[in-house]
């Protein structure tokens, strides 16, 4: 049994899928970027010669704030996550991306893994994160008993 959400005020799914999915407990976030409601995004600016420049540490922060607005929709925060999978494009952001991470977990936070890909689904995004979180009142939370 599993439930699938669209959360309403966020930028829609580029196909066919949920933002976050609920089953056995879990919440189950789906790969999520800087992207706005308008399809526009967060740390990307065009200068008045039209260049254009992408901030990682803009980018991680409004991704890290958008997956805490996707968990609100089910209940739950990012101090329930248990699994986070970051794709970056470029490791040279990593630094970046790491610092930016760090204002809002510290080691008891989420398990982390961070990959270097390819592409992501915009030549705009520098990163994409993927989470899974435990949901508050659940059987599997001691800290709940
Ligand atoms: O929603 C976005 O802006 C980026 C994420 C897209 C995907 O992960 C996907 O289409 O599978």
């Amino acid at each position: 049994m599993s439930e699938a959400h669209l959360v309403a005020g966020k930028a829609t799914p580029r196909g066919r899928f949920p933002h976050v999915k609920v089953a056995g407990g879990f919440a189950y976030v789906s790969g999520t970027s800087s992207r706005r409601p308008d399809n526009t995004f967060d740390g990307v600016e065009v200068d008045d010669l039209g260049v254009t420049n992408l901030d990682i540490r803009v980018q991680t922060r409004a991704v890290i704030e958008n997956i805490r607005d996707i968990l609100a929709a089910v209940g739950a925060g990012l101090e329930d996550l248990v699994q986070v999978t970051t794709y970056l494009v470029n490791m040279n952001d990593f630094g970046g991306y790491n610092e930016t991470y760090a204002e809002f977990f510290d080691h008891d936070g989420p398990t982390r893994t961070t990959v270097a890909v390819h592409q992501l689904p915009h030549p705009h995004l520098l990163i994409e994160i993927q989470a899974v979180a435990c949901l508050p009142g659940t059987a599997d939370r001691k800290d709940d008993a």
